[in-house]
């Protein structure tokens, strides 16, 4: 089946909120909510194809946009290409110039409403920050919260709690007095053997990827819990008490293709892909390099953050990549130095 490339759009207005609009009953996925676009057309340069189509649909015209997310899905009947760029300034009033329903919504309630199957990874980039930072080795809760405070003075709105040198006990402690302090100003994400409690991500490592994946683990399905939930198919057949759901953001690391493809058969709503650069800590190390990390971007087919070596500088690079963004340590937020 011949992939169709449809270019469509992340509207975002000053005040944060996102354009939707409503396909009409009678179209693929009709009745569904989307996000504005069409077909690209034969030769088309993409920038004019969104542009076009954005100009027929809400009556506005481009004057800032940069690329988003770039996915395929296949649907029984079609097969497609979206290629999602993020607009954040444009001329005119946006309505709905074809007759169907448009609304601005919060990024946070863009969950409320029904969209298509292939816009999962979509609402993601849409919702996701650009920086998801990782927090040093040992820190404790007090210089923790101050170089968070400085992060959140600079934007940083998602947080991975990684200290290797702590026991379990003490890692969920530190964890739950972070997440009290913090509030909603930060999204977390925490490391560990079992999905957390809820109202926090969980970030897995490659080796657990493997893991997860080699037992077919995926999100949202049933798991046993336990010392480890790396329990097979067959014995949660046997052991029908095993009931357990997680629903939380998913995130997982990732090196090469295959575990590209692993992320996504468990259900992985984001991950970061590493090590793009070298680093300071393995300056000798092998690293991806930026075209081999495009490479990988663009077969991932959900928000991948680039990790290793960065620094903000980079974060447009890795955008224009195809990247939703960077992860690094705080070593990538110089004023995020407490002590
Ligand atoms: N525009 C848009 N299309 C989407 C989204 N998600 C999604 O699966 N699609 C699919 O991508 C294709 C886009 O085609 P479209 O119907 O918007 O194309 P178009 O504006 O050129 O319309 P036309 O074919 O009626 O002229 C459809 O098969 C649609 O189901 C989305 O968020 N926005
Ligand atoms: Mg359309």
């Amino acid at each position: 089946m011949r992939r169709i490339h449809v270019m469509a759009a992340v509207i975002r207005r000053a005040d944060g909120s996102i354009l939707i609009a409503k396909r009409p009953d009678a179209a693929h996925q009709g009745g569904l909510w989307e996000f504005p676009g069409g077909k690209l057309e034969e030769g088309e340069p993409r920038l004019d194809g969104l542009a076009r189509e954005l100009q027929e649909e809400l009556g506005i015209h481009i004057t800032n946009a940069r690329p988003l997310i770039d996915i395929r899905h296949d649907y029984p009947d079609k097969s497609i290409r979206l290629d999602v760029w993020s607009v954040s300034a444009f001329s005119g009033e946006a309505h709905g110039a074809e007759g169907q329903q448009v609304r601005w919504v919060a990024p946070q309630d863009l969950g409320q409403y029904a969209f298509p199957a292939a816009n999962k990874p979509i609402v993601l980039a849409a919702t996701l920050p650009q920086r998801y930072l990782i927090t040093p080795d040992n820190y404790d809760a007090d210089q923790l919260i101050t170089g968070l405070g400085v992060a959140s003075g600079l934007g940083v709105r998602m947080v991975q709690l990684r200290q290797t040198e702590l026991s379990q006990t003490d890692y969920a402690n530190l964890a739950t007095t972070l997440m009290a302090k913090t509030g909603e100003a930060v999204m977390w994400i925490l490391k560990g053997e079992q999905p957390p409690l809820k109202g926090s991500g969980w970030h897995v490592t490659s080796a657990q990827l493997r893991e997860l994946h080699a037992v077919g683990w995926c999100k949202g399905k049933r798991f046993a819990t336990g010392p480890s939930l790396l329990q097979s198919a067959d014995e949660l057949e046997r052991r029908p008490e095993c009931e357990e759901t997680w629903d939380g953001l998913l995130a997982a690391s990732c090196h090469n293709a295959e575990e590209l493809q692993m992320a996504n058969d468990i259900g992985a709503d984001f991950v970061t892909l590493s090590p793009v650069l070298p680093t300071q800590s393995h300056p000798g190390a092998a690293h991806l390099g930026w075209d081999r990390a495009a490479e990988l971007a663009a077969m991932a087919n959900m928000p991948v953050y680039l990790l290793g070596g960065l620094s903000l500088d980079d974060l447009e690079r890795a955008q224009e990549i195809g990247a939703q963004g960077i992860a690094g340590i705080s070593g990538l937020w110089p004023a995020l130095k407490p002590r």
